[in-house]
């Protein structure tokens, strides 16, 4: 059975991160009755655990829902869900690009953030037709006049009818259902034409092999039809052809502004084109959609396994995250300081912690990362220009024109007693402020910074000056020339290439000396000295040293308590394993993460 295009309603939630959007998605689940109750979970839509956990959402899923509307017809509803957080932007423009419209949800108690912004104008740029629903109306500190004000100031849509609901307690979810039908535009499209889809998303599914999720433009895709990607010219058969409500059900065929899943015997994730059209192998459409640009990866580090032998259960690993996430990549690299591990790309910092977190949750793997780099632009003398994904590469300065680093536009949204520390932060990260305006009684700054300056630990700063109550959100700029110096870090005269750095050439002493004071704390004496030297080139810049000492953690138990005396000798090699030998030097394991924290209060 098909359903009539003005019966269908496709949408997207989107806010700031905690504001209740997964909240809504359970409850517009259970109102239309998508899950038994038995089954819903809470926040079922957030599949792996680690979003469960932590209570974000990482992978963009759908769901079909059936709801019986005031006026008596039985509308589709396609809930398309997007993540929030802002490494996950690119997942968030595509999977809009497949719906027609968003409910807006903002927190009545807190008002629009950040990142309601950034992900607000993803659905303008989108030509969403947009609901603005007002969430936690519950909360003392609901201040709905205000919230609405600030909507309308702000953002610039009218939130004279914003709905008014609390996800948590259930009220008025029955508003937001008319609202989707009523307000939100019905899809177009032409069944009689040849296939047109667009390809939103794929993930491997244990059980399925890869699954696709597609919105159908124009035509009819059905089980058994051979289809064809635009892009990549690939040809499959399709096995099975679903809705998800969120459950997998089998349906027919998929017709015009619906959103559905096939499979068809795909190997890979990394096969299918995100943004590619579908079309019929034997009656394509004309013209192709206009599809996406690939996510790159911006943020590279090193992950190395702690005990060497680990190296092949490592890359097997990363082999299956890869699997369900192309945005992911990695390519085996050799360190002096680590040995054997892999360079890996990912999308940002939280990309990057959930990769490492399952690493060693799911795999079971002691990794060491070592301190996360931009993408350098390099240009050499000889007219050559090269990506630089870890500094520890850098070409000798005698061959190098100049580096080009890439910088960021930021948005911070702050109550007014913070912004005097958050302005000499972003200062300190060599901002350069455009705009500083009031949204209520918050100030929003926007400022151009250097990637490489927010990577590390920028974002755990500005919630800690701000007590946790500024909000921040970014957007990739332009390279920009920067007069940046490869520091490098000695321990016992050798270079330890885990700890290479590409700073700016002003704070290069400053940070330089700090890291021999880190290391200086983090690594235990021995039964030599140890020299530790920041250079720049050839040039010494700061030292500290670890001084001699012989450890013997057995020279407390005189007297014969010899299991007292196993216990800490099995203690100190536990210890050990934690280490690594660097030279005749070792090194413990959060010594390389900790080193380069700025710590600038
Ligand atoms: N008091 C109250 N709390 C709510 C309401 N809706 C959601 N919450 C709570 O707010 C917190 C965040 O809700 P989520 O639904 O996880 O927020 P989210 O926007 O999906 O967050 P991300 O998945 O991280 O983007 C949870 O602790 C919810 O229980 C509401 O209407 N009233």
């Amino acid at each position: 059975m098909t359903t009539p295009l003005d019966h269908i309603r496709n949408f997207s939630i989107v806010a700031h991160i905690d504001h209740g959007k997964s909240t809504l998605a359970d409850r517009l689940i259970q109102t239309t009755g998508g899950l038994e109750a038995r089954e819903m979970k809470e926040q079922v839509l957030d599949s792996m655990d680690i979003e469960r956990e932590r209570g974000i959402t990482i992978k963009a899923q759908t769901v079909r829902l059936n709801y019986k509307a005031q006026d008596g017809e039985t509308y589709v509803l396609n809930l398309i869900d997007t993540p929030g957080h802002v490494d996950f932007a690119y997942e968030v423009s595509r999977s809009m690009a497949a719906v027609e419209g968003s409910l807006l949800v903002v927190d009545a108690s807190q008002g629009v953030e950040a990142q309601t912004l950034a992900n607000v104008y993803h659905a303008l740029d989108a030509n969403h037709e947009i609901v603005p629903v007002l969430n936690k109306v519950d909360l003392p500190a609901a201040d709905i006049p205000r919230v609405k004000a600030q909507i309308e100031d702000v953002i610039g849509i009218d939130a004279s009818d914003a709905v008014e609901i609390s996800a948590k307690t259930g009220l008025n979810i029955e508003g937001v259902l008319e609202a989707i039908v009523t307000r939100l535009p019905a899809p177009k499209g032409n069944p009689d034409a040849p296939l047109k889809a667009l390809l939103v998303d794929s993930w491997y599914d244990t059980y399925l092999g890869v699954v696709v999720l597609v919105r159908i433009i124009d035509g009819t895709m059905r089980k058994g039809q051979r289809i064809r990607m635009m892009a990549s010219g690939a040809v499959y058969e399709l096995d099975r052809v679903a809705v998800q409500t969120p459950k997998l059900i089998e349906v027919q065929a998929l017709t015009p502004g619906e959103l559905g899943v096939f499979t068809a015997s795909i190997k890979e994730v990394a096969d299918t084109n995100v943004g590619d059209t579908i079309t019929d192998d034997r009656k394509p459409t004309a013209e192709a959609l206009p599809g996406f640009r690939p996510a790159q990866p911006v943020v590279f580090c090193g992950l190395f396994p702690v005990d060497a032998s680990d190296f092949d259960e490592l890359r097997a690993a990363m082999g299956k995250l890869r699997l369900n996430d192309a945005s992911f990549s990695f390519e085996m690299e050799t360190s002096a300081a680590l040995g054997f591990g892999f360079r890996c790309g990912f999308l940002g910092l939280l990309h990057l912690e959930i990769i490492q977190e399952r690493l060693s949750r799911e795999f079971d793997l002691d990794l060491i990362a070592t301190a996360p780099s931009v993408v350098y632009e390099v240009a050499l003398t000889d007219g050559e220009t090269i990506a630089l994904h870890n500094p520890a590469d850098l070409p000798d300065v005698m061959k190098i024109e100049e580096i080009r680093e890439p910088w960021i536009k930021a948005t911070i949204l702050t109550p007014d007693e913070y912004l005097g520390a958050i302005l000499k932060l972003c200062q300190d990260r060599r901002g350069i402020q455009n705009n500083l305006s009031y949204v209520g009684s918050r100030a929003m700054v926007e400022y151009d910074l250097p990637l490489n300056e927010v990577v590390f630990d920028f974002y755990d700063r500005l919630k800690s000056i701000s007590k946790g109550y500024a909000s921040f959100d970014y957007k990739l700029d332009t390279h920009r020339v920067g007069d940046l110096v490869k520091l490098t870090v000695l321990v016992n005269a050798e270079p330890v290439d885990a700890l290479a750095m590409l700073v700016h050439r002003t704070v290069a002493e400053s940070r330089g000396r700090q890291m021999c004071e880190k290391l200086k704390e983090l690594i235990p004496p021995h039964l030599f000295v140890i020299p530790i030297q920041a250079a720049i080139g050839g040039k010494i810049i700061a030292r500290e040293t670890v001084r001699a000492m012989r450890k013997d953690v057995t020279a407390k138990c005189y007297g014969g308590d010899a299991t007292r005396k196993r216990k800490l000798l099995d203690k100190q090699k536990k210890g050990k394993a934690k280490m690594r030998q660097y030279g005749n030097v070792n090194i413990p394991q959060e010594a390389f993460i900790k080193a380069l924290k700025m710590g600038d209060d």
